[in-house]
């Protein structure tokens, strides 16, 4: 049997791959998983370790910057070892402060050097002793929200000046905290009631959505490890994020453009939506990208979907001829320009 790998060692590396490439954490961390990398037991362990140091960035940036300020020159993978560290010590009550801090300057012996261990341990050691910075010297409220619920600045503002700082911040707050998953059946291959029946035979709980009807609610289980999902009767995808299919109020055969369309998730529904007929063109910016909508695709058995590689700023020059009949643009203002 091979050896398993040590679960905060795996869980500093997906945040260092996630940060450098910029790649998508549920699917790195799914093939980590998959690839029986780590031991079944941890696997609650690193999901909490990864998507919880990564959601509690900014808050943990904050109380880490006054104690790392001298240190200018860190290397990422000892900025995330301390940001995963702190993580554990203020978030997570199972595990002792100074099981984590051991398991911190293990990792750092492990990859750097004694050096590099010997200020890992100094730092925690003195966020220990100090405590940790108080959030209340931030006098903008706006700011102050941000930091306390790792939301980014410019959407805090602009919360605060449509709703008001009291509903922001529960907004924010309602953000952190962990929704059910839920899943997308794809009904060009089978019904929900069918659906559903063959997820409670593999032993999950799930009981139908009262939003959509498509969705599923998982309430015991993970669904990318279901046979369902495997064979492309299912697609993991937030409720909200359905809603938007069915807003672009599809009528038929139609041709539909999704201008930032990687991974697909809402590529993969409006084909669906489309009955497998009609097109939809995805495009993303990036090779690799391009490459899971047309995995997803045919993981769901669609043919309506044409994926390609195009900067979607290019494309009213691009598609000038074809008749398109609704555009779907899902990127941050900022990629676009
Ligand atoms: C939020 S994701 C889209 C999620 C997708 N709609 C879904 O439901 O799965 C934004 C995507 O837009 C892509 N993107 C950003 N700027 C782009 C551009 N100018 N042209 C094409 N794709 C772009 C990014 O590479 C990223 O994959």
């Amino acid at each position: 049997m091979s050896k398993k790998k040590n679960v905060r060692d795996t869980a500093l590396q997906l945040l260092e791959t996630i940060e450098k490439n910029q790649a998508y954490s549920n699917l790195l961390l799914n093939s980590a998983i998959d690839k029986n990398e780590i031991n079944p037991i941890d696997v609650g362990l690193l999901t909490e370790l990864v998507y919880g140091t990564l959601q509690r960035k900014m808050t943990i940036d904050f109380y880490l910057k006054p104690f790392i300020e001298k240190n200018k020159k860190l290397q990422s993978w000892v900025i995330n070892l301390l940001r995963m560290t702190v993580y554990q010590m203020v978030y997570l009550d199972k595990i002792p402060e100074r099981a984590a801090i051991f398991e911190a300057v293990e990792i750092a012996k492990r990859r750097g050097h004694k050096g590099i261990a010997s200020l890992v341990n100094g730092v925690l050691r003195s966020i220990q002793r100090n405590g940790l910075p108080s959030l209340d010297s931030i006098t903008d409220p706006a700011e102050r929200i941000s930091i306390d619920t790792s939301h980014p600045m410019w959407l805090v503002r602009r919360w605060v000046n449509q709703f008001g700082e009291e509903k922001t911040r529960e907004m924010c707050e309602v953000n952190l905290t962990a929704p059910l998953q839920t899943g997308r059946v794809n009904l060009t291959r089978i019904s929900r009631d069918e659906c559903l029946e063959l997820l409670e035979e593999e032993g999950f709980e799930v009981e139908l959505s009262p939003i959509l009807p498509e969705a599923i609610k998982c309430l015991r289980g993970n669904l990318a490890s279901s046979k369902a999902f495997k064979y492309g009767l299912l697609t993991i995808q937030d409720e909200s994020s359905m809603l938007v299919a069915h807003a672009l109020g599809i009528k038929g055969e139609e041709v539909i453009l999704d201008a930032c369309a990687a991974p697909g998730g809402k590529t993969t529904h409006i084909a669906e939506k489309l009955g497998n007929s009609g097109k939809v063109i995805s495009l993303d910016l990036h090779e690799h990208k391009v490459k899971l909508i047309s995995e997803n695709a045919e993981r769901l058995g669609l043919e309506n979907i044409a994926a390609q590689k195009m900067d979607s700023r290019q494309a009213a020059d691009q598609f000038k001829k074809e008749s398109i009949d609704r555009v779907l643009l899902d990127a941050p203002a900022q990629d676009l320009g």
